[in-house]
């Protein structure tokens, strides 16, 4: 059997990380920009002579490819380069929401080409290694999704097998979700002008978690959250029902409503966690989170209403979500945000501080105000489907928190790192 050689197109940060792994491993590939790729990747490869000439004609050099662009372009891309795929070729996309890839491949490559997808569920910068990857064979046979297989070994990634609609369905309650948190965070700070880690209420333990994923989010490129949310259809529901929790809590406690209040927090916590301290392990530890701060950890730490968190899982709970079903297909991200729930909800001490700071205690009562109309904010643009209005969002709080990236970049690396190795 012939050695695949893999096509990447789109040399992004994703089309290099999974260019340097496989030629790493031995694999030849050719790319659709490899000008731009020498002084990047030429120290790698530079023993395996595996580049190739910019080629109109790319397609046509890959028994395998893969398509690593925007998930807004994927169908203008898939159907410029389908015409000249070579016959009997596997390709399939790296894109994070599968719906309108398939369609595209489906749509514009020949009968005779295989359809094998892929999605590492982990930013450029994340060692792949036991990381989840999806495998999706849409339109291919078992022996072909085995070289699949093969190839991809290389990353040492978990390997999982889904459909197209699981991947969606399962990226829609993890990755969207978990993300429209963090971009509301981040909004909401910087309507306040806040710079969070400044403030002793927002440093150490859980809120090390909140500041740093918020502006790794926001380090990123904005295209990335905006195709995985609004592209999926049924990360709309998702993002909307999370407004909706924050929105509703926020009343409750801003009106005093203390019973309904605890009864609704106490009842979403018992049908995530079930009964507090109950047998499984902690997720995350208290000497592991304080590790992680931008700020000086202050010796006693602030009570906080916690309303991002309390939101999480009375959204999982409405929507009838058992966010530990999804760990073997769920991104770094998403366990850390699942850590920090289950770390306030399972600790009875903290749960209790945190439902009476939320009632009786208004310092954070403007935070939560800003937070409710950014997650509001947030869900309507993703409800419009609006590409350019998620971009101006985005890079217009990117911009204020832009001067700490670096640092939030290394600690958060760190955080990521440790923290994901002890659980
Ligand atoms: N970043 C992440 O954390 C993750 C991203 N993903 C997914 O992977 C995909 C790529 O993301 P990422 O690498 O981060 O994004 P990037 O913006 O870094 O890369 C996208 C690349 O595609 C190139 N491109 C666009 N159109 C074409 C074309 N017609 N021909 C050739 N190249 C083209 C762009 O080139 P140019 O800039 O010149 O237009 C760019 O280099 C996205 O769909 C994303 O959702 C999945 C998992 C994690
Ligand atoms: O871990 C996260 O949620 C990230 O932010 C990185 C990321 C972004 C997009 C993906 O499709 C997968 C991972």
């Amino acid at each position: 059997m012939a050695a695949l050689t893999v096509g990447i197109i789109g040399m992004g940060d994703m089309g290099k990380m999974y260019a340097r792994r496989i030629s790493a491993a031995g694999w030849r590939y050719v790319t659709s920009q490899s000008s731009e790729l020498s002084s990047l990747l030429m120290p790698v490869v530079s023993n395996t002579s595996s580049l190739t000439k910019y080629n109109d004609d790319l397609s046509a050099f890959g028994s395998s490819m893969g398509v690593f662009v925007e998930a807004e372009a994927i169908s203008r891309v898939v159907e410029t380069y389908a015409i000249s795929t070579k016959v009997g070729a596997i390709v399939g996309g790296q894109t994070s929401c599968k719906e309108p890839e398939i369609m595209a491949l489906e749509t514009f490559l020949p009968k005779d080409v295989e359809i094998i997808s892929c999605h590492s569920l982990h930013g450029p910068k994340v060692d792949p290694k036991g990381q989840p990857l999806v495998l999706i064979k849409q339109r291919a046979s078992a022996e072909s999704f085995e070289r699949i297989e093969n190839l991809l070994a290389c990353f040492g990634s978990q390997q999982v097998r889904l459909t197209a609609p699981e991947h969606d369905r399962i990226t829609a309650d993890t990755q969207a979700v978990t993300h429209a948190a963090f971009l509301s965070m981040g909004t909401a700070w910087q309507a306040n002008d806040q710079f969070p880690w400044e403030m002793s209420r927002y440093v150490g333990g859980i809120e090390n978690v909140k500041c740093n994923i918020m502006l790794r989010i926001y380090s990123n490129k904005w295209h990335v959250y905006a195709g995985l949310a609004i592209l999926n259809s049924q990360a709309r529901q998702q993002i909307r029902q999370y407004a909706r929790s924050v929105t509703e809590l926020f009343k409750l406690m801003n009106g005093g409503e203390r019973h309904k209040f605890e009864q609704r927090v106490r009842s979403a916590g018992k049908a995530v966690f079930g009964v507090a301290g109950s047998s499984r392990d902690l997720l995350l530890r208290d000497e592991l989170l304080d590790q992680f701060s931008l700020g000086k950890v202050p010796k006693q730490r602030t009570p906080n209403s916690h309303l991002t968190l309390l939101a999480m899982v009375d959204c999982w709970s409405k929507l009838g979500i058992d966010p530990y079903d999804h760990m073997i297909c769920s991104t770094p991200l998403f366990r850390l945000w699942l850590g920090v729930s289950e770390y306030l909800f399972r600790k009875p001490q903290l749960l209790d501080e945190t439902i009476k700071t939320a009632i009786e205690d208004t310092s954070f009562r403007m935070d939560d105000l800003e937070f409710t109309i950014a997650a509001r904010g947030w869900s309507e643009c993703v409800d419009y489907g609006s590409f350019s209005n998620y971009q101006q969002r985005f890079e217009r709080t990117q911009k204020y928190f832009q001067p700490r990236f670096p640092d939030a970049i290394r600690v958060g690396n760190e955080m990521i790192k440790v923290i994901l190795d002890r659980t």
